[in-house]
């Protein structure tokens, strides 16, 4: 399902059930999981944070999380950009799509644990040399946002975006596994062939935390990034610094800022937003550098690379009104 705010107003499509057992259709006011469209959502809440001098993007990781990670050359604005060489702990976790699934969508971990994980395995990079995408990373700027305001990441979401923007619909939920509301259930494709498909809605996604447990639906993902883009919740400085981008690919075309995706289409626009992918669950939500276009966009099903390119065809069918192949 997707739906489009544009000048013109909204337009929204559905296809599909949400719930395969039930029946019931896809509805674009569903609620579903998020996945990493959560970074943005913790991007947002710690450059607030330094744009109130209580966090300093160039300052070690190692000033305010003493002795956690293992090379002071880390900055906070690394982990913003990926460019950290912390190890992304889910390639092991999930390198078999189902029992990795099965084997944590109970489990609580506390960041710790995760970031443990991350640190049994070879660092990628040195620390500000390339990009390397890290789930870890998002992980310690969750750790960065509760040691800094002596709260759960959970509540400064609430109090600093939810809230502020009126996101009815948006909940960050850990370690809880239901999804409460009208919602989507989400089905995991396995990695062998023919194999049934797995229902993967109820998960505690500890797993991800402040790198992924957001669940919202496509108007709150509209008016988030609406809104992030438009300037309603960073400075303009703190906000032309999120936007600072280096390419994530050969293409030409995509790019990472501090917890930002960018997108080059095809009829040269330029979108700005935050992709996801958590079992069961893919999502687009991207909006114009002026905020005045937004698309949010997902698929209830995951481990599928077909679903995922033609989910985000929505982008240049959005923006630039080219129908998908
Ligand atoms: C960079 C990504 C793609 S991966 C990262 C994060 N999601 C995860 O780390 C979960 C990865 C396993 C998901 C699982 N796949 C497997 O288990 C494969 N063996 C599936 O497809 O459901 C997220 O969200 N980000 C996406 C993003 O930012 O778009």
């Amino acid at each position: 399902m997707a739906r489009y705010t544009g000048p013109g107003g909204v337009r929204t499509a559905a296809e599909g059930l949400r719930d395969t057992a039930s029946g019931a259709a896809m509805d674009p006011k569903a609620r579903f999981r998020v996945g990493s469209v959560t970074k943005t959502f913790s991007a947002v809440v710690l450059l607030q944070l330094a744009a109130e001098g209580r966090i300093r993007l160039d300052a070690p990781v190692d000033d305010y999380l003493p002795g956690l990670l293992p090379d002071r050359r880390i900055t906070v604005r690394h982990l913003l950009t990926h460019r950290s060489g912390l190890a992304d702990y889910t390639n092991a976790m999930f390198d078999r799509t189902v029992p990795g699934f099965e084997a944590v969508r109970n489990r609580v971990f506390s960041y710790r644990e995760l970031v443990d994980l991350s640190l049994r395995e070879p660092r990628t990079t040195e620390p500000g040399a390339a990009y390397a995408y890290s789930n870890t990373n998002f992980v310690v700027v969750g750790m960065l946002i509760e040691q800094a305001t002596g709260h759960p990441v959970g509540k400064e979401y609430q109090r600093r975006i939810i809230r502020k923007l009126g996101l009815r619909n948006t909940s960050y939920v850990h370690p809880g596994t239901a999804i409460e509301g009208m919602h989507v259930r989400g089905y995991l494709h396995p990695d062998e062939a023919g194999a049934p498909l797995v229902d993967s809605t109820e998960q505690t996604v500890s797993w991800a935390q402040s790198a992924g447990a957001v669940i919202s639906n496509p108007a709150d993902l509209n008016t988030f990034m609406s809104a992030l883009l438009g300037g309603r919740l960073l400075p303009g400085p703190m906000l032309d610094a999120m936007l600072v981008m280096t390419p994530t690919d050969a293409t030409g075309t995509r790019f990472y800022g501090l917890g930002l995706r960018r997108y080059d289409l095809s009829c040269g626009t330029s979108v700005y937003g935050h992709t996801g992918t958590v079992q069961g669950y893919y999502t687009y939500a991207f909006a114009t550098r002026d905020g005045r276009r937004s698309l949010a966009a997902t698929a209830n099903t995951s481990n599928h690379g077909e679903a995922n390119t033609a989910l985000g065809g929505t982008l240049e069918a959005a923006f630039c009104g080219k129908r998908p192949a």
